[in-house]
Formats: structure tokens, sequence, C-alpha cells
């Protein structure tokens, strides 16, 4: 569903970000990123959401290549991902139902169906109580459950986390980390950077640890099925 072939990433003004990482994630697959700051994280995340385009190798995201995707697909194809930041970037001034139904406006959905996709999503990350609240109104913890409902909103193939847990305090980060467990439980594949060893470690998923740019280790590097 992911799968990057010898990907190199070089950003116009800075030093290799990613050199020839290889690895796929399957369907339904739960991958963390790890590796120290700098070590190319947010870049992975990037590519697979065509933020930023490799500068040689492959990415296929979905089906489509990065070598012949054109610019015309990058919307259809990033309707099927979902992405979550460390610092949340919900619209200050609208309410959680607002912040969730904006990404259903934006990719057409008709009017009727968005009320209901909105509650459903608001639900399954247990803020149904909270819809009308704005950001300012909600813990640290909530605001992220409004992001994740967001990019949930549209049943995304993948949820891309980016320290999703970074802003947040212990008991936050493991309500947020139970609900992306969650989702990923009901069929999401989810591929989180965190910087977090000891959930990595206690969680027991797949990992992918980066060190300045390169894939050092890949914990299904074994496993021949986690590779297809
Ligand atoms: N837009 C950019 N222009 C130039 N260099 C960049 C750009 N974005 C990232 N880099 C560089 O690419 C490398 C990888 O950065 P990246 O953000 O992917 O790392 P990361 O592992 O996510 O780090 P962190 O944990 O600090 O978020 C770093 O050396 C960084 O300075």
């Amino acid at each position: 569903m992911i799968r990057f072939t010898k990907v190199s990433k070089q950003y116009p003004r800075g030093g290799p970000a990613l050199e020839e990482v290889s690895f796929s994630l399957r369907r339904g697959e739960f991958a963390f990123l790890t590796g120290p700051s700098g070590a190319g994280k947010s870049t992975i995340l990037k590519l697979v959401y065509v933020a930023e385009r490799p500068s040689s190798g492959e990415v296929r995201v979905d089906g489509k290549s990065s070598v012949t995707l054109s610019r015309r697909e990058i919307p259809r194809l990033r309707r099927r991902l979902g992405v979550v930041f460390q610092d949340f970037r919900l619209l200050e001034d609208r309410t959680a139902e607002q912040n969730v139904a904006f990404a259903l406006e934006v990719t057409g959905t008709p009017q009727t169906q968005i009320g209901p996709k909105v509650a459903r999503a608001l639900t399954q990350v247990g803020l149904a109580s909270k819809s009308t609240a704005l950001p300012h109104e909600l813990s640290g913890g909530e605001q992220q459950r409004v992001a994740i409902a967001r990019a949930l909103v549209n049943d995304p193939l993948v949820l891309l986390a980016d320290e999703p847990t970074g802003n947040l305090d212990e008991r936050s980060t493991r309500g947020i980390f139970q609900l992306l467990r969650d989702i990923n439980a009901s069929g999401t594949a989810v591929l989180m950077a965190t910087h977090d060893l000891t959930l990595v470690r206690d969680a027991g998923f797949r990992t992918l640890e980066l060190n300045r740019g390169r894939l050092v280790f890949d914990s299904a590097a074994d496993d021949p099925g986690a590779q297809g």
C-alpha cells in the first residue's frame, strides 16, 4: 500500500535528508518511525502525502507512483490519507465539529452526509459531548482527538501521525496512543513518527528506525510477509 524503493531526498538548501530508504507498509499495518531529531521521519511522512517529492527512487502510495504522479492527481490521493501533527493545526475560530466538517467540505461531500459523518467521527474519538467547543476550550489531548477525527472522517487507507503525542502529558499521550491502536484495530494502517521510546517498546509494533537519513533498523526485516 506504501512502498519506498531506494528513496533519497535532498532539500534545495540542505544536506541529504534521506538516503536510499526502502520499506513497505501493508494495508492495516501499524509501524513506528523512530530516530533522533533530523533523522528524516517527517520527510518520510511528507513524501507519502506528497508535500515533497523524492530526489531519486520511487514512492508508491495506493498504487500511485511518485515517478508518474501528476499535480492533478495529488488531491485525489491525499483524500485517501489522514494526517495529524504534533501541533494539532486546528482552525482556531471554528468549533470541533466545524473543524471536522471542513475536511468533508473541501472534498466535495454532499451537504446531507456531512452532519452524520462528523457526528460519527467525533464519537469514534470520544468527543461527541464537546462538538461545539472551540479549540482553546479544549485540552491538548482533546484538540488532538479533534484533529484525529478530521483525519479519519474521509475513511483513509492510512493515518500518518507526525509526533502526535509530542505536546501532550503522559496521561493524554496514553489516551491518544490507545485511540490510534483502536483505529488500527478497526482496519486503518497507521504510520507514526515518535521520539517516545517507552511507547515504542511497550507497544510491540513494527519499528522503522532512521539515523541521518538512513533506515538503520526494520523490526519486520526478517518477516518476508511484511515486505509485500
Ligand atoms: N524544507 C527543508 N529545507 C531544508 N532542509 C530540510 C527541510 N526540511 C527538513 N530538512 C532537513 O532534513 C533533515 C531531516 O529532517 P526531518 O524533519 O525529516 O527529520 P525528523 O526526523 O522528522 O526530525 P524531528 O524529530 O526533529 O522532527 C534534517 O537535516 C533537516 O534539517
